[in-house]
């Protein structure tokens, strides 16, 4: 485009880099994409990063699943195995298992692959989980961003089932038991349940054509849904801009940070590397899913401290938790409703994390858009909601792994068990209540900061005698960050009688409405922020 004219008059030949660039740019534009965006700028804060682990991690898993593809056999046919691990010689296993323990002691790269592959399986749900409550705690949902919640929850929600797909494709007797039992889990749905895991199962379970149904689902559906979806959780990122923390000088019209090129894409790279350098460190010193201790799949067998991957030990421990209820409605039918409900918690959980955005909006009443992130603590009935949420995740995960927490800390299995049921109930309450007390602690912290300067821990005597702490005051800056939140009144539906004697109808959801909303808002549930007068009482003289 532009410099062809000039290349023209040149004498001699462009250099080959740019021949290239106006080779391509007669084709694709590239000039004009580039002049958009390559300023582009993105704000910087460590948590920032989060999203980026979520990506480089999933690059790494999608590099080693490729060449693991290359070795594995997903078949469930029996074969003798003759392969490189003696102990093994000789036993009767599936394709699958066989190919995998040859992947662990005969491919050149193998094991190590293996281990990068699954460790950042691992990394990469933690990265999602940790980067969503980043998202979450700041308010980074609010509009415009709630379709990009929703694609990064999809994202979650795939990935958990991509990660649970992978670790059942080695046919061990870890993987056979985690299908066990989502076999239970389907069979436990009424009317259908026996329908739909014939037809996943192709028969009765185990069958021969689980292994490779969820080698097409692990390797090609799920991923494939995944890479097109985070690619348009990128583009919406790009197009919203990114959000920033309030500053000096940052306002919901502008982005203050570092441009795309060279500054954030050099640093972009160079993490990538730290990301993949990392994981690769533990793979290649901390053993994962040793397939060949657990030995091949047998349905009448099942290996002790038997443990899902971390993702799906929350669904794990509501079912261990969970008395074994269960019905039978006249006829015999059976109702196993000790795996049923469970089975009906576990998405109402992770739909509450879906949902948050449009509730929140909904008793706000906002429709402004939001790029200035929150402080956690601003926010804190909704602070509060995300600590008891992972409280509860947490409890379920402790349930998940009961049998771990009995061995290894001495502890009884059915105190446990108690302890998840009741705490099923009670630790998100109190972890609501103790969060909530903590942020509006917090807030006022920040009020008095404002208004008396920082604890400077230098003691002063007066000459009267009297011992005084000196404050410092705040900088322009400090002082602006700590008062640029916004705080919403709550919302009010006014009386039902108006001055006429006339009686309004106030329906029930807008009762609940209001409620929620002074929950969120209403007097006692946030700090009222020091207003320019206070201020400028407080500081003008009078020894402050
Ligand atoms: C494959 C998984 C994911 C990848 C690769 C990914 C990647 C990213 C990246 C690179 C950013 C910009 C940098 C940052 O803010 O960290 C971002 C922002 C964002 N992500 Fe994700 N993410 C993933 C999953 C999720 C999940 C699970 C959620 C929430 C449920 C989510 C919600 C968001 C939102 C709302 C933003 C915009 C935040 C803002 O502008 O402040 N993402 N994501
Ligand atoms: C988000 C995406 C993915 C996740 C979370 C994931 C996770 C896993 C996990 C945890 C295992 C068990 C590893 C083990 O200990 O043996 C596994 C196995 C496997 N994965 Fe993936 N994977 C993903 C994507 C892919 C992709 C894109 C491919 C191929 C292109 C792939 C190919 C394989 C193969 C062939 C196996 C079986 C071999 C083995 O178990 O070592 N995976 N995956």
């Amino acid at each position: 485009m532009s410099t062809t004219g000039e290349t023209t008059k040149r004498p001699g030949k462009a250099p080959a880099g740019e021949r290239v660039a106006d080779w391509a740019d007669g084709r694709l534009g590239v000039y004009t994409l580039a002049k958009a965006n390559m300023r582009k700028i993105f704000p910087d804060h460590w948590s920032f990063m989060l999203g980026e682990v979520c990506l480089y991690s999933f690059i790494i898993i999608i590099l080693t699943g490729v060449y693991l593809t290359l070795f594995f056999h997903p078949s469930m046919a029996e074969v003798t195995y003759h392969g490189a691990y003696v102990p093994m010689q000789g036993v009767h296993m599936s394709e699958a298992y066989a190919s995998t323990l040859d992947i662990s002691f005969d491919v050149r790269g193998g094991l190590l692959m293996r281990q990068i592959h699954h460790w950042a399986a691992l990394v990469f749900l933690v990265g999602m989980f940790v980067h969503m409550m980043r998202v979450f705690f700041t308010g980074a949902f609010r509009k415009p961003r709630e379709i990009n919640w929703l694609f990064g929850f999809l994202l979650l929600v795939l990935g958990m089932f991509t990660g649970f797909t992978g670790y059942s494709l080695p046919d061990d007797l870890l993987s056979g038991t985690g299908l066990r039992f989502m076999e239970g889990a389907i069979l436990s749905i009424p009317v259908v349940g026996t329908y739909i895991a014939m037809f996943l199962f192709g028969g009765e379970f185990p069958g021969t054509e689980i292994i490779p149904r969820f080698f097409v689902i692990h390797v090609l559906l799920l991923p494939g849904i995944m890479l097109g979806l985070v690619v348009a959780h990128l583009i919406l990122v790009f197009y919203h801009k990114h959000t920033q923390f309030a500053g000096p000088g940052r306002t919901e019209k502008n982005v203050v940070g570092m441009p795309l090129l060279p500054v954030y894409m050099g640093k972009a790279g160079g993490f990538f590397f730290l990301v993949f350098g990392i994981i690769s460190v533990i793979a290649a010193t901390v053993t994962i899913n040793p397939i060949w201790v657990l030995g091949p799949y047998r349905p009448d067998q099942v290996s002790t401290n038997a443990q899902p991957d971390w993702y799906m030990g929350f669904s794990e421990g509501l079912i261990r938790a969970m008395p074994g209820w269960e019905i039978v409605l006249p006829g015999g039918y059976t109702l196993a409703l000790g795996v049923l409900i469970p089975l009906m918690i576990f998405p109402l959980v992770l739909a509450a994390i879906a949902v948050y955005p449009f509730v929140e909006a909904w008793v706000t009443g906002d429709k402004r858009e939001h790029h200035i992130l929150d402080r956690p603590r601003n926010a804190p009935t909704r602070t509060a909601f995300g600590a008891a949420w992972i409280a509860l995740y947490f409890v379920c995960l402790v349930g998940g792994g009961n049998d771990l927490w009995a061995t290894h800390f001495h502890l009884s299995i059915n105190a446990i068990t108690w302890f998840v049921r009741i705490g099923f109930f009670v630790v998100p309450v109190l972890t609501f209540i103790v969060t909530k007390r903590i942020c509006l602690g917090l807030q006022r912290r920040d009020r008095e900061k404002v208004l008396h300067g920082r604890e400077s821990g230098i003691i002063k005597r007066l000459p009267h005698g009297e011992f005084i702490e000196v404050h410092e005051p705040l900088s322009q800056e400090q002082l602006h960050t700590l008062t640029a939140h916004e705080q919403y009144k709550p919302l009010e539906i006014g009386p039902e009688v108006d001055e006429n004697g006339v009686t309004r109808k106030v329906g029930p959801v807008q009762k609940l409405r209001a409620r929620l909303s002074r929950g969120y808002y209403g007097e006692g549930n946030q700090i009222p922020k020091p207003t320019p007068e206070e201020y400028k009482e407080l500081t003008s003289g009078h020894g402050h």
